[in-house]
């Protein structure tokens, strides 16, 4: 659309172009942050537009209207462009209704059980300012989210919100990958709004669209703009094999030694909040080198991109450039075309994941776990660690953004991470370390290394330990585990990159 022109009762004219309209020099009103416009007809020389957005203001969403009179006529015509330009796309599962209904799951016990009063406060009202009808459903036990993936009807709703911490957007991973029509079902949106204590999908997706948010505060508000406002986005699917526990899905990372070491054993202080992994942290690091200092043999592909490996190394307050041309870009989530698909569920997610699906890129690379590694597309190495992870997404919390380069839709590129300590001066450095993840700062460390890979198997050594945790659930301590991508992407709702 090129940019047009309408002229109110009073005042300047007002220009509309594909994003902006114009009001007056000082009132812009950017397209994507409307959520709902309504005529009122006042009488036969006159007619108001109203506009209901929600512009940044202070890097925080506030709820603006703006009403304009014009002539009849000319607020017909703008009214219906701006319907036009915020109509509601169809999701890319292809509902056979296509109302703009979502399915609300609220885990009553995350985030120090403070996700239903923010729905209340912070989201329910801008779901409704944007027209959606929303049915809430809140979990009674661990795993019911997998059970409401799994048997969701597709046709009904436009998409999951899923009101939790990053453990229940894994439930709902699990469960639609659990269906056999999970071709169709991979493509149901799926919006995290951040209620937990570890919200690293909304945060990474809120990074990915250049969208403001408040790790300390929280950022409810905003999730809850996108999920008005959806633009779909291709999120990769990993598979993480852990000795004893079997394959499961991954979305984020699977992490060995001192980040899993923290985050489970601190669970015995939940009733401090966030606090419990500062807690836990200063006694593990206190206690260096007897806790933390694991012995491993490590093989990974590497990918010897020096673009990627340059990127890696910027932080999440970088300008945005910097990360490349087309980082920020993603291909758009295709429709799915297919006519029926058989229903039923896989019986294990074992079966699941060994099952083949949708047409891939991505052929595996490793043998099963319990097999060794003899291609010599490995690189093998044998060390003394502080901890190793595998991640794939840009936040591990909303407060850590760990590897701002890692991007929602790599094609099966993940990072291997890793503290050597053969290159740590001091335990305080590691203490100094952690604390600055929140800025991204941990990246300038020289003991802290970060190598792009495309499969990588971890096997701790001579009975050293360590918690290993995928996506934060635990998986025991010492145990073998490997990761590559699935032949597969689920679709999570963001936005339009936020320009600024
Ligand atoms: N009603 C319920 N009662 C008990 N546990 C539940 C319930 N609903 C969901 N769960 C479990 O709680 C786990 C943690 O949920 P979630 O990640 O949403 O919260 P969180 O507070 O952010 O947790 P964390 O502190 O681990 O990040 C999930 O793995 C899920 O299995």
């Amino acid at each position: 659309m090129g940019s047009r022109s309408f002229f109110p009762l009073k005042g300047p004219s007002i220009e509309m172009d594909k994003t902006v309209i114009t009001i007056n020099p000082q009132t812009t009103i950017r397209v994507a942050d409307i959520l709902r416009v309504d005529l009122d007809k006042d009488g036969k020389e006159s007619s108001t537009v109203r506009i209901l957005h929600y512009p940044l203001i202070k890097e925080r969403r506030s709820r603006k209207e703006v009403s304009i009179d014009l002539a009849p006529e000319e607020a017909k015509e703008l009214h219906e462009a701006i319907k036009k330009s915020i109509s509601f796309k169809r999701p890319p599962h292809r509902p056979r209704n296509s109302s703009k209904r979502l399915l609300v799951i609220v885990n009553p016990f995350s985030g120090q059980q403070k996700a239903r009063d923010l729905w209340r406060d912070e989201a329910e009202r801008v779901l409704s300012d944007g027209q959606w009808l929303c049915e809430v459903v809140e979990t009674t036990h661990p795993g019911h989210a997998v059970e409401i993936a799994k048997t969701i009807d597709l046709d009904k709703y436009a998409g999951i919100l899923v009101n939790s911490g990053d453990g229940l957007v894994s439930e709902v991973f699990t469960g639609l990958l659990l269906r056999r029509d999970r071709e169709r079902a991979l493509k149901l949106p799926i919006g995290h709004l951040p209620g937990g204590t570890s919200n690293a999908l909304a945060a990474a997706i809120c990074f990915a669209s250049n969208e403001s948010f408040s790790p300390r505060y929280g950022f409810m508000r905003e999730a809850a703009v996108m999920a008005a406002r959806p633009t779909y986005r291709p999120l990769r699917l990993f598979k993480a094999e852990v000795e004893g526990s079997g394959r499961v899905p991954m979305f984020m990372s699977t992490t060995w030694g001192l980040i899993a070491d923290i985050d489970i054993e601190s669970e015995r202080f939940r009733w401090a909040g966030m606090i419990r992994l500062h807690i836990e942290a200063i006694l593990i690091i206190a206690q260096l080198p007897t806790t933390c200092k694991y012995r491993a043999r490590i093989s990974y592909i590497p990918v010897g991109d020096k673009e990627l490996i340059r990127k890696t190394m910027l932080k999440y307050n970088a300008v945005r450039h910097l990360f490349g041309k087309k980082h920020f870009n993603f291909e758009p989530v295709e429709e799915y075309t297919g006519e029926s698909q058989p229903s039923g569920h896989y019986s294990s997610m074992a079966e699941a994941l060994s099952a083949s699906s949708a047409p891939c890129s991505t052929a595996p690379k490793l043998p099963p776990l319990d097999q060794p590694i003899t291609s010599s597309a490995f690189t093998v190495v044998e060390g003394e660690y502080v901890m190793a992870n595998l991640t794939s997404l840009s936040h591990l919390g909303s407060d850590l953004p760990y590897l701002p380069s890692s991007k929602l839709d790599e094609d099966d590129i993940f990072f291997l991470t890793l503290i050597d300590w053969s290159l740590i001066k001091h335990r305080l450095q590691i203490g100094t370390l952690m604390i600055t993840i929140d800025g991204s700062r941990h990246l300038d460390y020289a003991c802290f290394q970060v190598i792009p890979v495309r499969a990588c198997r971890i096997e701790p050594l001579d009975g050293c330990g360590g918690n290993v945790a995928v996506d934060g659930e635990p998986k025991g301590k010492g145990k073998a585990f490997q990761v590559e991508a699935l032949p597969m992407s689920a679709t999570v709702i963001a936005r339009e990159e936020v320009k600024r």
